[in-house]
Formats: C-alpha cells, structure tokens, sequence
C-alpha cells in the first residue's frame, strides 16, 4: 500500500521505526516530516499528510505525536479525512472495517515501538466492509463536514 506518514518532535524516533518496519513488510512510504528532533506543531504535519490522503497520492496515512490526540484533531478538521487515535489492535482494525478511517494516529509518549509495529499492521491490513449500515454512516460523517 501506498502510505503517507508525517510527525512532530514528539513522534520523531517512533516514526522513524514505523518506517523501516513497513517497509520490511512491503508498504511503499513517503515520509512528509519531520526530518530532526527540533519542534514542529503538529496541525503543520497533519495538514501534510491529509492533503497526499484527499489528493489520493497516498491511500492512507499515519500521524505519530506525544499522543496521537492533537494530530487526530488537525486531521479531523480536513474535509475528506477520517482520523482516529488507535493504541489497541481492535480499534486500528475496526476503525477501518467500520468507519472507513483514513489517518490513523499514535502517541509515542503513549506505545512502545512493539505495540506501534502492531497496530500499524492491523491499520494497513483492514478494508473497509461496504454493507449498507457502514456506508451509510461514513455518509453521514460526510454531511456533518457542512453541518453549521
Ligand atoms: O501530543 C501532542 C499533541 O497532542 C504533541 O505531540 C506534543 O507532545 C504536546 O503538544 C506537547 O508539546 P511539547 O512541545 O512537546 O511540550
């Protein structure tokens, strides 16, 4: 799969081994930053990411932060984006097979490098199941984008 990956200072290393272990696992990554440790806000980040997502240049992204939460609301504020924060394996599936997430984000003051590999797997792994409850309520999710 083809897949977008961006972080703040505060997810720098933890992307940095996220990267090497989808690569080992044949995913084809383009990493958007940051590129060193010095702080970076992370809706910068997001917004990098969600535009490769929205102009289908990547399928689906991952933001890593200290928590996943301030990247999950950046990512939630851009049209066409479904952002979830995943740190167990049934939500990282499900949160596709269900709601067809398209950005998944993790916390690196919140999983280790072994968890983070695992719900990575379970993220990239999942495809949306397209029966008539889940789509129709991803259409929802759609209309609330121009809800007043
Ligand atoms: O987790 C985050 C946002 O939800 C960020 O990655 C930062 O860790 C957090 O905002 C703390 O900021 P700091 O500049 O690293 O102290």
């Amino acid at each position: 799969m083809k897949i977008v990956i961006g972080s703040d200072h505060a997810g720098f290393p933890l992307k940095a081994q996220v990267i090497d272990h989808l690569r080992a696992g044949g995913h084809e990554i383009e990493d958007v930053g940051s590129f060193d440790p010095n702080p970076v806000d992370f809706p910068d980040i997001a917004r990098l990411v969600c535009d490769k997502v929205r102009g289908k240049e990547a399928e689906r992204g991952l933001l890593v932060c200290g928590t996943g939460v301030g990247a999950a609301i950046a990512a939630n504020k851009i049209r066409g984006i479904r952002a979830a924060v995943c740190h167990d394996v049934h939500s990282a599936h499900q949160s596709v097979e269900h709601d067809d997430v398209n950005v998944m984000c993790i916390g690196a003051q919140i999983v280790g490098p072994w968890l983070a590999n695992d719900l990575v797997d379970a993220f990239f792994a999942a495809e949306f199941d397209r029966n008539e409850d889940f789509v129709r309520r991803v259409d929802k999710l759609a209309q609330l984008e121009t809800a007043d």
